[in-house]
């Protein structure tokens, strides 16, 4: 089986490597150059775990092999994944100019019939289209369309794939579902078999049904602060519950990311253009957006005014394990308090890099963990990196001004914080005020 995969961000390589593993012949396609050149000499250009080594060794086996020559693979192709950006437009919905795109340099060169998988996030509808495209700009050849929709994390993308829960294949057309579901069968996965439209529906109210999860519990949080309940215990006895389930459930200072802002928003507008109006997705979104705000009112809170204050942002990246800045909390966090007239040291142990690019330029970046807390005022813990969550947290009393900590991802238990003179404020946690 010849198999094309169009775009190599993170679903796109991460899905060419895991096809190759399992022995298909796999040529990853994508526009940019450079991205090409690097992953030709076996370099990722993203950041995730375990990834690199996977490359190498089936570049080595001469399973995987990428181009800019999308042309040539595609006349050769039996499969096309397409695993193009499907970004927010400015209205809030799916904007499909990339994947419009390839549906027509596709259509321009296959020369046999072939079966296109769609594993981009796609509004409902869409991969209709995407047929009838097809069926418009190369009526010379029979293009089967079907849905896949894409369940990895980043950060954990290569265990996610090979361990996923299920595998969702949403066709019109048996022969074509038959064949794909082929192509994944040595995943070892279970396979879901449902309609185009379902499949394309499973992914936004799978990633919305998560995004109210975390939603509700930091709701849960906010209130525990306010009666005097501790979250972890609480979101530990809900989990217990196997209705419940544990997963989803960690308070901290909201969800960001590629997906789960850009895919609430987009079904939110999904139900709009057929007027319905979905409250409680609404409810989440907003919920979030107030908090990622967060750590800027308890410090508002504690300071009264924030400027001329030194803070330290621990971690810039929307979580762990990944350099990825997309919708991150610090985008914001760190536009506040720059507002507020405090100084802003910022440090990540991975995504320094690409944060450069989208923090403001007032941002000032230390090399170590160490360094950002020199002298500083406060911290601000934005990311759970197993470095923060290591540190020694004489670390803190030993660098800082005062050892102030806002812990929007509750990275310490309450009593090893209390062994120290530290004023610590978590989320959904009582404060600790150990400063003599
Ligand atoms: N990132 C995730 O964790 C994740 C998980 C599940 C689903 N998804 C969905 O998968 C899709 C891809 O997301 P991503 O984060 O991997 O995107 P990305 O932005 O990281 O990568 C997209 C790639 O496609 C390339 N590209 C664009 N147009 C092209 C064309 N015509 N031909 C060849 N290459 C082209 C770009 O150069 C880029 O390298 C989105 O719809 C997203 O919602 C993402
Ligand atoms: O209990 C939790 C779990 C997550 N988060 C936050 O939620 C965001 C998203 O986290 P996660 O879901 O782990 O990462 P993503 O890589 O964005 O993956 C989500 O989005 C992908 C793109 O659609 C889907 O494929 C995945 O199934 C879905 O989990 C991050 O900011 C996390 O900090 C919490 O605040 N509390």
């Amino acid at each position: 089986m010849n198999i094309v995969v169009v775009g190599t961000g993170y679903v796109g390589l991460v899905t060419g490597v895991a096809l190759a593993h399992i022995g298909h012949q796999v040529t990853c396609v994508d526009v940019d150059e450079e991205k090409v050149e690097r992953m030709k000499h076996g370099i990722s250009p993203i950041y995730e775990p375990g990834i690199e080594p996977f490359m190498k060794e089936n570049m080595e086996a001469n399973r995987l092999f990428f181009t800019t020559d999308g042309a040539r693979a595609y006349q050769e192709a039996d499969v096309i994944y397409i695993a193009v950006g499907t970004p927010e437009n400015e209205d809030g919905f799916a904007d499909l100019t990339y994947l419009k795109q390839a549906v027509k340099d596709i259509a321009a060169a296959v020369t046999k019939d072939v079966i296109v998988v769609t594993k981009s996030t796609v509004p409902i509808g869409t991969n209709h289209e995407m047929k009838r495209m097809f069926a418009e700009l190369a009526p010379h050849v029979r293009i089967e369309v079907v849905s896949n929709p894409e369940f990895l994390r980043e950060g954990s993308a290569i265990h996610d794939t090979f361990h996923g829960d299920r595998i969702v294949i949403g066709a019109d057309d048996e022969r074509a579902a038959a064949v794909v579901a082929d192509i994944h069968r040595p995943f070892g996965i279970p396979i879901f078999h449902t309609d185009i439209r379902s499949a394309e529906m499973i992914k936004y109210a799978s990633n919305a049904f998560l995004a109210t999860k975390i939603s509700f519990i930091n709701e849960i949080a906010n209130i525990c602060e306010k009666v005097g309940a501790d979250i972890e215990q609480v979101a530990a006895g809900m989990g217990m519950d196997a209705r419940i389930g544990s997963s989803f459930l960690r308070a901290g200072i909201g969800y960001g990311g590629s997906c789960f802002p850009k895919d609430t928003k987009a079904l939110a507008k999904i139900a709009a253009n057929i007027d319905h109006h979905f409250e409680l997705l609404k409810a989440v979104i907003e919920v979030n957006n107030k908090q990622q705000r967060k750590l800027i009112e308890k410090a508002k809170e504690r300071f009264g005014r924030l400027a001329g204050k030194r803070v330290a942002l621990l971690g810039l990246s929307f979580k762990p394990n990944t350099d990825d800045m997309r919708e991150a909390a610090s985008l914001v966090v760190a536009r506040e308090l720059l507002a507020e007239q405090a100084t802003v040291v910022a440090y990540d142990p991975i995504a320094m890099g690409k944060a450069a690019h989208v923090l403001p330029k007032e941002v000032i970046y230390a090399d170590r963990v160490e360094q950002a807390l020199e002298r500083a005022d406060a911290a601000m813990i934005l990311t759970e990196w197993d470095e923060f969550r290591q540190l020694d947290l004489s670390v803190y009393v030993n660098k800082m001004k005062t050892p102030i900590i806002f812990d929007g991802r509750n990275c310490y238990a309450l009593h090893d914080v209390a062994r120290y003179p530290i004023e610590y404020y978590s989320i959904g946690r009582k404060p600790i005020t150990n400063i003599k």
